[in-house]
């Protein structure tokens, strides 16, 4: 699902409400029958407040008051009065409520226009105060009120986004000092860019995107800039096996990785790479983890290193076409010289690097420019931090993750919740699957493997980072119908990549 801005979420309304064609407060009724149907079949309660502004997301607000009247619920709408430009279809729903039920609506001058007491605490709240037309931090009245909102214990759902949340911003922008914590979120038609942010999961809680039918002819003339990634994307990239295929048909995998104390890594990476559905995997390791890789991972061949605890050298790369490194290394003198003797030996490679491998990397930035193109690098948010600098707000560090794959034509998966690969000419897959179990050791030298096996299979870099990312998050999810968020570990990860490439068909 493509994320639009700000600008082309206007012109999608315009677009819809030209070329369908559909009047705006049609295009408003409807939208605020899909929050309502939202509501009653997930929402169990029987009082409603409901906070409206004076644009349309509070003509939204207005609708869904007016709507609930046929309910057996309590409602009162309050029209927070901070600019006297209520807008045209805000204002055709003020005066439709003011006919349904004049008594449930009042207009708010001051704070103490509320009797916030009376709001019983299981009641639900609707933030409808701001919406995608926010274009400053909210001040006055507005703010007032949004902070007192976020000291009561209700539950809060906002409508369109969070009231005071901007869908996208710059590294200027320090936030505003007033945004609502929603515990959901009801969005319309695709999520905004900021909901996907570390920074702002406070504020959007749970978010549901709404189809509120605006037209997909424009969606799909936009250019693919930042992307949910979600299953049916990855149904579309994702190679089914052939039935005369053999092992030769699926790659031949070299993995670097492990030293002395950090062979697990290599285990852990090596299985990933090998439920992935490589052909033939090598793991190279130092003399001494020889016993430990062919006992663990017999499916693997060794290359074995002359050092007895780190890397130093590498195979003949001939036969490989896919490499990955990193995983459980180190960064002595001698395996960075390693590394860069091998990078100048890549031809035709698919390459990866992750953990110590971008360490290495940001220890000694002259190599970023030997990479090959389209090099996949999988830092977490700290190694990015140590590869590429740091930044402001989340919405700089999207940018200078941009910045750092266009100038060195690479592709990066920066891991987290919503894992976002970036590509070289700086377009963002935002990856939906995963939980908070997956933050834990190891976990990471599985994604490797992943990633690693799918190179080696022909998928392109592009599409093995992001099917890996999504199948790896999978994989975490299917674990976690048998674990807690803190009993899963790296090897649940690896036990359901089966039913993770299960759930594509
Ligand atoms: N278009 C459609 O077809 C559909 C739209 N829909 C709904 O419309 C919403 C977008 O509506 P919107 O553009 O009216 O913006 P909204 O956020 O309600 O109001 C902002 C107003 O407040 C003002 N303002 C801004 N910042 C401010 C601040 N800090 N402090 C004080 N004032 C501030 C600003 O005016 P200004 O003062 O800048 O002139 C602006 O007029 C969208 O989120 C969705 O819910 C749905 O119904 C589906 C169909
Ligand atoms: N809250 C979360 N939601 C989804 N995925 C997560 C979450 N926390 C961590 N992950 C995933 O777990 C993996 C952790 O990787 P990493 O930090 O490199 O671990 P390690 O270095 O221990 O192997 C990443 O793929 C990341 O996206
Ligand atoms: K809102």
């Amino acid at each position: 699902m493509k994320i639009l801005t700000p600008k082309q979420t206007r012109e999608l309304d315009q677009f819809t409400i030209d070329h369908e064609p559909i009047a705006s407060i049609d295009l408003m009724e409807r939208a605020a029958q899909k929050c309502m149907d939202w509501i009653i079949s997930n929402i169990d309660a029987s009082s409603y407040y409901i906070f409206c502004g004076t644009g349309n997301n509070g003509g939204d607000g207005l609708a869904i008051t007016r709507m609930l009247d046929p309910f057996p619920y309590n409602k009162k709408a309050f029209l927070i009065h901070f600019s006297d430009k209520l807008s045209k279809d805000a204002k055709l729903n003020y005066k439709h409520l003011k006919k349904t039920d004049a008594a449930c609506l009042s207009q708010i001058d001051f704070l103490e226009d509320i009797d916030f007491n009376q709001i019983e605490p299981d009641a639900i709240i609707i933030d409808a105060i701001f919406g995608s037309g926010l274009n400053r931090p909210v001040e006055g009245l507005a703010k007032l009120v949004i902070e007192k909102i976020n000291e009561l214990p209700n539950k809060v759902i906002s409508i369109d986004i969070p009231s005071g949340l901007m869908a996208e911003y710059d590294e200027s922008y320090a936030g505003s000092p007033a945004i609502i914590k929603a515990d959901i979120t009801l969005t319309f038609q695709t999520p905004k860019l900021s909901f996907l942010l570390p920074e702002n999961s406070q504020f959007v809680g749970h978010w549901h995107v709404l189809d509120i039918g605006l037209l997909a002819e424009y969606i799909e003339e936009q250019k693919e800039t930042h992307v949910l990634v979600e299953k049916d994307y990855i149904t579309s990239i994702y190679k089914h096996r052939l039935q005369h295929s053999h092992k030769g048909n699926y790659g031949h995998a070299l993995l670097i990785a492990g030293c002395y104390g950090k062979m697990g890594a290599a285990i852990l990476a090596s299985k990933g790479c090998l439920k992935a559905g490589v052909g033939l995997l090598t793991v190279h390791v130092p003399h001494w983890g020889y016993n430990i890789i062919q006992s663990s991972v017999p499916e693997a061949m060794a290359s074995i290193d002359r050092s007895e605890m780190i890397f130093t050298e590498f195979p003949e790369l001939n036969g490989f076409n896919a490499i990955a490194i990193g995983p459980g290394l180190n960064k002595k003198k001698n395996s960075v010289v390693a590394f860069e003797n091998m990078l100048s030996k890549i031809e035709h490679h698919s390459l990866v690097v992750d953990a110590d491998g971008l360490n290495i990397l940001s220890e000694n930035k002259h190599l970023l420019n030997k990479l090959p193109q389209q090099t996949i690098l999988t830092p977490h948010p700290k190694e990015f931090e140590r590869l590429a600098g740091s930044w402001k707000n989340d919405m700089h560090r999207l940018k200078i993750l941009k910045d750092f794959c266009q100038q060195y034509q690479v592709i990066t998966v920066l891991k987290g919740a919503y894992t976002v690969t970036c590509m070289p000419d700086g377009r963002c897959y935002f990856n939906t699957t995963g939980n908070p179990g997956m933050a834990t050791a190891g976990s990471g030298d599985v994604l490797t493997g992943i990633i690693l096996a799918l190179l080696a299979q022909n998928y392109p870099p592009d599409k093995a980072a992001t099917l890996a990312v999504y199948l790896h998050g999978k994989a975490g999810d299917k674990a976690l119908l048998q674990e807690s968020k803190e009993s899963l570990i790296a090897s649940d990860i690896i036990r359901n990549l089966g039913n993770a490439f299960k759930s594509l068909n």
